[in-house]
């Protein structure tokens, strides 16, 4: 069973803090609270838990399901797209957290690169996000791209070369990279049911005109109407001239781009 295509994530994600105690224990308490603050005061209706800044990596396995739980449990009939990532070095881990977040009812898995043992190919990269993408086949499944705390540069527009037949359950991509031209590249190859996600708020204007769907910060905890909202509205509601959104794909054939042709400038 492939997920329904239609829970589209768009507009504003939160990519959220881990609440700790002052012993640097996981603070429960804290998550329902933080979920009415995100949707009462910065109108945001989705949450990305447990990535960077979660700081997912820096947690353990049982740490990781709870604070996922909790996020599920309190943004249930409140919240539209809980997304928790379930990336690890450990492919067993990623899968058991895989098949914890079906559990719990997330509305989507995201994976990260594994990064001390690095794939050196992208065929390598996706055998292991198809490997934990199986554990729950019928749960959205996005890749996450951040290379600069992965070292991963593997672009992502190759790693979507096909990926919607070797992982059905594909539904996007969350891309923490300032490589526009690759991200415009994915923009441009994917089907309307795939949400692109923007995640280096520094050049989410730039990654607006490529396409995205929405962004997903850290900083959108903070600064969602006032400056995220007015920066996506206009995007989002096609406010802006469609016209020019025929035109850039045009120029955006990966076999033309001067990275393929290896010019060097
Ligand atoms: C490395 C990092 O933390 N990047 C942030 C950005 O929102 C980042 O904080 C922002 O661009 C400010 O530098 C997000 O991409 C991270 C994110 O979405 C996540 O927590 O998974």
């Amino acid at each position: 069973m492939t997920p329904a295509v239609g829970k589209k994530a768009t507009g504003l994600i939160a990519a959220t803090f881990t609440p700790l105690t002052p012993e640097g224990e996981i603070n429960l308490a804290e998550i329902g609270p933080y979920v009415d603050y995100l949707l009462e005061q910065q109108g945001v209706k989705s949450i990305f838990v447990n990535g960077t800044t979660g700081e997912g990596m820096s947690l353990t396995v049982e740490e990781r399901k709870m604070l996922a739980a909790e996020w599920c449990s309190k943004a249930k009939n409140k919240l539209e797209n809980v997304i928790v990532h379930v990336g690890c070095m450990s492919l067993k881990d990623s899968q058991e957290l895989a098949q914890h977040a079906g559990e719990i009812g997330a509305d989507g898995i995201a994976v990260i690169s594994p990064s001390f043992f690095k794939p050196a190919t992208v065929g390598a990269l996706k055998m292991f996000l198809q490997e934990v993408a199986a554990v729950v086949p019928a749960v959205p499944f996005y890749y996450y791209h951040i290379p600069a705390m992965t070292g991963v540069h593997l672009r992502s527009r190759d790693v979507l070369e096909g990926i919607d037949a070797e992982i059905p359950s594909f539904r996007g991509l969350k891309f923490s990279g300032s490589d526009l031209m690759d991200f415009g590249q994915c923009v441009s190859y994917s089907p309307s049911h795939w949400s692109l996600l923007y995640g280096m708020d520094e050049q989410l204007l730039g990654a607006l005109a490529m396409g995205a769907n929405g962004a997903v910060g850290r900083l959108v905890s903070f600064f969602s109407f006032l400056t995220f909202g007015v920066m996506l509205s206009p995007f989002l509601h096609q406010q802006l001239s469609q016209r020019a959104f025929t035109k850039q794909p045009v120029l955006n054939p990966k076999e033309q781009t001067t990275v393929v042709l290896n010019f060097s400038g």
